[in-house]
């Protein structure tokens, strides 16, 4: 190898494409989408304006819109008879497993899957971004001998997305924090997961694969499978004290706590975990859980004294998410199915400028041998 040659593990540090869709800015506290402040967009805006500001480059206009919305609406559904995928599951899948089964499922019927132009993409992005939440709601519902919920036209989006998951009509406050979330978890320039779709899309591969491999990156618990992992220690101390201790016996035994550190932010809390935070506190008054609220807050009191070290997102959307009312084995789905839109307009702008992804190695094993 050449003399000059870094190696950095984890590629931590290390700049992996130029985009224009996101940047974190962590002196600035700020996340940056597309020029636009992200927990400002969350503030003024809603998730759909979002979609289209990443798919197309630009803020919608109110027929802009509602052009989405109606696109959207015409996709929810899934192909016929696509359920049966999700019949012939173990029960014990794990529903970000059946998401990234269905995504790879859902290849075989698109008629674009050859697509590589920006054009063609946002079309199956729109499809992709309808399609999903039906995968997430209805692949739990089936694992766990429920009816199917089927997509209800009328409502918006994320209203609908919440509605599939627990069967019930959110009340407006509650839509209004769950598309908040989703804002939350759009988009965030180059995780693991993204970078995963990316390196897929390098080989000219398609969007649906590209997905997949997103969708099997973001599980892990080092990543999006945080949320749940959050919720589980949650629940399991019951109390504030319970959780203090609990916290306490995981440090002393080396532990990751989840839901705490962060490769870009370090140690800064992220901003988007501000924004969730106030959410849990509205939600927690009005739904007289201020019980979760002080346990939260207190845990992230303790890791600051105890390690340095602040709340991802992940902390705060899994208390938010259990107060919406939705299964904790569902806080990752849902997670990739808000991130669905970074995803894709990450994968068009891969295939905008490629260049096949393909590293090096610093060989460190034997050499010489015979057999
Ligand atoms: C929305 C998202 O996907 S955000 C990420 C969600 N993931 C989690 O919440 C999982 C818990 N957090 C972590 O494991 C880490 O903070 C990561 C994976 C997110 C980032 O990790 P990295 O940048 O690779 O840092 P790394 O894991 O090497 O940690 C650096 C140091 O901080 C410590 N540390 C980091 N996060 C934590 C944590 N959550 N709990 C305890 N210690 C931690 C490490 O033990 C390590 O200490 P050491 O130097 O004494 O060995
Ligand atoms: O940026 C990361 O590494 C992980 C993360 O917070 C996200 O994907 O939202």
């Amino acid at each position: 190898m050449p003399e000059q040659t870094v190696y950095k593990p984890g590629l931590d540090g290390v700049v992996a494409a130029v985009t224009k869709l996101s940047y974190l800015d962590v002196d600035a506290e700020e996340i940056v989408i597309r020029g636009y402040e992200l927990i400002e967009l969350a503030e003024k805006t809603q998730y759909l304006d979002l979609v289209q500001l990443l798919l197309r480059g630009e803020l919608p206009s109110n027929s802009e819109r509602s052009s989405l919305e109606m696109a959207l609406r015409t996709e929810y559904d899934l192909p016929d008879g696509f359920f049966q995928l999700f019949k012939q599951l173990p029960k014990e899948t794990h529903p970000m497993d059946a998401l990234r089964t269905g995504i790879s499922a859902l290849a075989g019927y698109d008629k674009q899957l050859e697509a590589r132009k920006e054009e063609e993409i946002s079309q199956t992005a729109v499809r992709l971004l309808a399609k999903i939440p039906n995968v997430v709601a209805n692949s739990y519902h089936i694992l766990h001998d429920e009816p199917a919920v089927d997509p209800k036209q009328e409502l918006p989006f994320s209203t609908n997305f919440l509605y599939m998951i627990t069967g019930q009509m959110p009340t407006p406050t509650d839509a209004d924090f769950f598309d908040q979330s989703l804002m939350m978890y759009s988009e965030h320039e180059m995780p693991n997961s993204t970078f995963t779709a990316r390196v897929i899309a390098s080989t000219n591969s398609d969007l649906y694969g590209a997905l997949t491999g997103a969708a099997a990156s973001l599980k892990g618990n080092l990543h999006g499978g945080a949320n749940e992992a959050v919720m589980h220690m949650l629940l399991e101390a019951k109390t504030t004290d319970g959780f203090r201790h609990l916290l306490h016996q995981k440090l002393k035994n080396k532990e990751k706590i989840m839901g705490f550190g962060h490769r870009v932010y370090m140690k800064k809390m992220d901003p988007r975990a501000t924004l969730m935070k106030k959410a849990l506190k509205c939600l927690s008054d009005d739904k007289q859980r201020g019980d979760l609220y002080e346990m939260c807050e207190a845990g992230e009191q303790l890791m600051k004294e105890e390690k340095g070290l602040y709340p991802n997102l992940d902390y705060y959307a899994a208390p938010v998410y259990y107060l919406l009312g939705i299964p904790i084995d569902l806080y990752t789905p849902v997670f990739f199915a808000a991130r669905t839109i970074g995803l894709c307009a990450h994968v068009a702008e891969q295939y905008g400028n490629n260049k096949l992804f393909r590293p090096r190695v610093l060989y460190n094993g034997p050499r010489g041998l015979h057999p």
